[in-house]
């Protein structure tokens, strides 16, 4: 549109005013005639205006006398308390014109009439609700009919965009609703500069133009009334209620709507001012495009430190929005500061949606990935059944050895027979097409260690005993291992071939630990064997498939692979190879991977025959190479999707154990015991028990495993009798237990064993006092332990006999040292003499506090004047214990 055509033209509120009718009512009019109308501020051509004029003259006309009904209805209406629009008005007027002046009727009621009009005021008001209803009705179906003309138009009016129909469908909405009555002051000043630059080049318009920005209200208001029988006060409760919005709550929204676009408005502000003389209509275009919220989301997956810029994306809302919120909840930031975990948490809360914080995945943790595969497996549809992986337990010289050898050498199936049997730390054996995998290191210390490691590879323990011999201390050692790591028992009685063999005693025997027959009652499976004869050998592998099949042992060979490594060593020629004990999924050459802290691609795969192949599946043990460095026992195996990740992934795990190893894993020990269990949330407290006598052990076990505090239990891992021994330590290592020896010793290797993984080793001789410390240091109370440390040695040179004061020696200090508050022991001849404590230490005359080695003291013993020439004087001092 040019602007020369504007300035002669007349816009359409103009021209509603000058006829008489609503804003919105010329509007359509207009369209219906097929003009170009965005909205009341568009203007027209002379032509159009005439059209129009000519329509409303005799429409203006005939509503004339309807003017003179408004004043009749006004009174009524007020009585009726309706929010009405004209129509409903209108009808209104008719029926109250029918009372014949009802206000005089009503203030002075006539008793014949009353009924009458409380009949009449009955209808009005029901008629009232019905109109209620007829208005909005036609309200809704006046703005759908806006909506689906501007979408008519939107089609046809590429230029503009739908931008532009967007804002003339609210803008068409606001003509009749309230909210364009109300400008923010900032909002008003611009629309002013700008109309004030419009009125300098119209002359036209000029007396009226100026007024006519701030006038916009009244304006409105006026038009309205000017063709309604509502009273602006009706009128206004009328409007806000077609926006069922109440007029306060209305203005928040739109002062939310004018700050939402505060940043958008100062640059259309700033723009207007350079675009002098623009088109009123410009204005309206511009008028803030409100821009529709899109949903939030249901759930707000967060990273802490993220600032309102970063949630204003995810939220899909506007960073000034949300620190507008947050300052409403009384966090002041700004749209750059990171804001904490409990900051976006409460913010999510109040846009009332929930909020997760983003996990990140560590990919050097492989125990996590494996933990993964392990579940997916769980959930697969491709589960296949898998064969078990057994470990043979049993006390020194049972047959462990024979019987694997004899499983290893006979139970090959044909077409393996020519392989040479590799040494490869497990093996399978076949029976009726079905594999049974063997470790094939056998007895519980190789089990607890895998264990101790977090490796819980073996399915079904298989525990030896032999019937000539009984049950002895690692059998039950084995048991209490195998409960430990819940793993399902098979008893093998070994050597019933042999003369003295005696089945049933064993059988009586394993009933103490637990173990019942199940021809006695109970579940657990007993096999009469001779590993050297091999009498009963396939019904012991039959027994383990039966107990597999029990167990519903499956794995999904189509998912990545994880496995873990049974042994692992340096070979001459082919560096660092690993025997891997493949545990789900199907491990291919090639194959990237990373063990433990090592990483490579699978090179060369051979099976426990010594041949050669390509694939393992799972509970397959298999020999690798191609890795960076000798993984250990223990590790796992995980699959990578190339082999720069698994790379990477090997590098970084390298220099991450390289600083664990700098930190010392802590166990349980009775001066942390407290701290763990709260920490740990502990509900059992393990530990492994050794005493002297059956006796005592019995009497210690029952007495510790009736202490309870605060539903934290004790849990009797393994109690024997004898040393602590290496087996000790490590069970009580992998069940992150601690040791009570009750007038037992550790071993010397246990003891380093135990030194070195930091495990708690208390030694006692009165069992009340063991009891004593586990409740105490269950209830966190547990007194310091102190112990002694000789600190010097003195020789004594002379001695001095004075009365009061008892015999006084003068002793040189050898070495070390000896203080005021020492204790003592006087030593002649390599015995003991007297224990005691220093009673005064003086350096020729003065009192000390401590002499130093080299130098001299006269010294005198508490209630000890037996001192002699030459006695050894030895110097201790009670020493707290650093807890461990
Ligand atoms: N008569 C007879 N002797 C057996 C049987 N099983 C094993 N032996 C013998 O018992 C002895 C010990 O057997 P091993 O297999 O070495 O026992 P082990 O449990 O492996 O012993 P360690 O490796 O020391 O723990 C060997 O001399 C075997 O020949 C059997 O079924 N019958």
């Amino acid at each position: 549109m040019k602007e020369s055509d504007l300035m002669t033209r007349i816009r359409l509120y103009e021209l509603a005013k000058e006829l008489g009718i609503e804003n919105k009512v010329i509007v359509e009019k207009a369209r219906e005639l097929g003009f170009d109308v965005k909205s009341h501020m568009s203007s027209l051509t002379d032509d159009q205006i005439n059209k129009i004029r000519e329509l409303y003259k005799n429409k203006s006309d005939k509503k004339r006398p309807n003017k003179s009904k408004i004043k009749v209805s006004v009174g009524a209406l007020r009585r009726t308390n309706g929010n009405e629009d004209n129509n409903k008005k209108k009808k209104k007027a008719d029926l109250t014109k029918n009372t014949n002046s009802p206000k005089e009727k009503v203030n002075n009621p006539k008793p014949a009439a009353r009924d009458l009009l409380n009949k009449l005021q009955k209808k009005q008001r029901q008629e009232s609700v019905a109109l209620e209803e007829q208005v909005k009705r036609s309200k809704k179906q006046w703005h759908e009919e806006q909506i689906k003309k501007v979408d008519v138009t939107e089609n046809k009016m590429p230029v503009e965009g739908a931008e532009a129909v967007r804002a003339r469908v609210k803008v068409a909405k606001k003509v009749a609703g309230p909210k364009i009555i109300k400008l923010s002051p900032a909002r008003q000043k611009a629309d002013n500069e700008a109309k004030n630059d419009q009125v300098k080049h119209s002359n036209a318009k000029r007396d009226f133009r100026p007024r006519q920005a701030k006038a916009t209200k009244s304006m409105d208001i006026s038009a309205v009334i000017s063709d309604s029988p509502v009273p602006p006060e009706e009128n206004r409760k009328l409007r806000n209620k077609e926006y069922g919005k109440t007029g306060r709550k209305k203005q928040r929204d739109d002062d939310a709507d004018f700050e939402r676009s505060e940043q958008s408005d100062k640059a259309r502000r700033r723009k207007n001012r350079k675009v002098k003389g623009q088109q009123p209509i410009d204005l309206i275009k511009k008028q803030p495009t409100q821009r529709k919220d899109r949903p939030l989301p249901e759930i707000l997956v967060f990273e802490e430190g993220m600032n309102a810029q970063d949630l204003g994306k995810l939220l899909h809302r506007e960073p000034a929005e949300i620190v507008k919120k947050l300052f409403m909840l009384g966090i002041m930031t700004n749209q750059n500061q990171s804001l904490s975990k409990d900051t976006i948490e409460l913010l999510a809360a109040e846009y009332g949606i929930e909020s997760k914080e983003k996990v990140h995945e560590d990919i050097s943790d492989i125990d996590n990935l494996y933990e993964h595969e392990m579940e997916v497996s769980k959930k697969s549809q491709n589960l296949v059944k898998r064969p078990p992986v057994v470990t043979i337990m049993g006390h020194v010289d049972h047959g462990k050895t024979t019987l694997l050898d004899r499983l290893r050498n006979t139970n090959v199936s044909a077409h393996e027979a020519g392989g040479i049997t590799q040494k490869i730390g497990a093996y399978q054996v076949k029976l009726d097409d079905r594999l049974i995998t063997f470790l094939d290191t056998p007895g519980h210390a190789a089990f607890s260690n895998m264990r101790a490691r977090g490796a819980e590879v073996t399915d079904i323990v298989v525990l030896v005993v032999a019937a000539d011999d009984g049950v002895m201390p690692q059998t039950v050692e084995a048991i209490d291992h195998a409960k430990s790591a819940g793993v399902p028992i098979i008893v093998a009685v070994n050597k019933i071939d042999k003369p003295g063999a005696n089945p049933d005693h064993v059988m009586e025997q394993l009933m103490k630990y637990g173990l019942v027959p199940e021809d006695w009652g109970g579940d657990t499976i007993f096999v009469k064997i001779s590993a050297k004869s091999g009498e009963n050998v396939d019904d012991l592998l039959q027994m383990i498939l039966l107990q597999a099949d029990m167990m519903e042992l499956q794995a999904d060979p189509n998912q990545k692979a994880i496995g873990t490594v049974i042994e692992a060593r340096l070979s001459k020629g082919r560096g660092p190879v690993a025997d891997v004990l493949v545990q789900q999924g199907t491990l291919n050459i090639g194959d990237p991977i990373v063990i433990g802290d090592t990483f490579g691609r699978v090179r060369v795969m051979t099976n426990d025959k010594g041949r050669r192949v390509k694939k393992a599946t799972p509970s397959t043990p298999v020999e690798i190479t191609g890795l960076s460095d000798v993984p250990e026992a223990a590790d796992k195996l995980v699959v990578f999707e190339d082999e720069k990740t698994a790379r990477s992934v090997g590098e970084q795990r390298a220099r991450n154990s390289l600083e664990k190893q700098r930190e010392n894993t802590q166990h349980v020990t009775l001066d942390n015991l407290f701290d763990t269990m709260k920490k740990e949330n502990m509900k059992e407290v393990g530990i492994v028990l050794k005493a002297d006598v059956q006796g005592s052990t019995e009497a210690l076990q029952q007495s510790l495993e009736k202490i309870d505090v605060e539903g934290v239990r004790v849990n009797i891992i393994h109690a024997g009798v004898g040393a602590i021994n290496e087996s000790d330590v490590t069970l009580a290592s992998a069940s992150n237990a601690f040791i009570i020896g009750f007038n037992v010793r550790p071993t010397a290797t246990a003891r380093s064993q135990a030194d070195n993984e930091g495990l708690d080793i208390r030694l006692y001789n009165i069992i009340y006092k063991a009891i004593d410390d586990v409740e105490a240091a269950m209830k966190g109370m547990l007194e310091p332990t102190y112990e002694e440390k000789v600190v010097g040695s003195l020789t004594v040179r002379e001695t001095w006999k004075v009365s009061k004061v008892g015999t006084i020696a003068g002793a040189l200090v050898d070495s070390g040292y000896i203080t005021k508050d020492s204790g003592v022991r006087v030593i002649r001849d390599g015995i003991v003499k007297y224990d005691g404590k220093v009673a005064s230490l003086k350096r020729f005359k003065d009192d000390v506090k401590e002499v130093k080695q080299g130098f001299e003291c006269g010294i005198t013993i508490e209630n000890f004047n037996d001192i002699k020439i030459d006695d050894q004087l030895e110097a201790y001092e009670m020493q707290e214990v650093p807890v461990k």
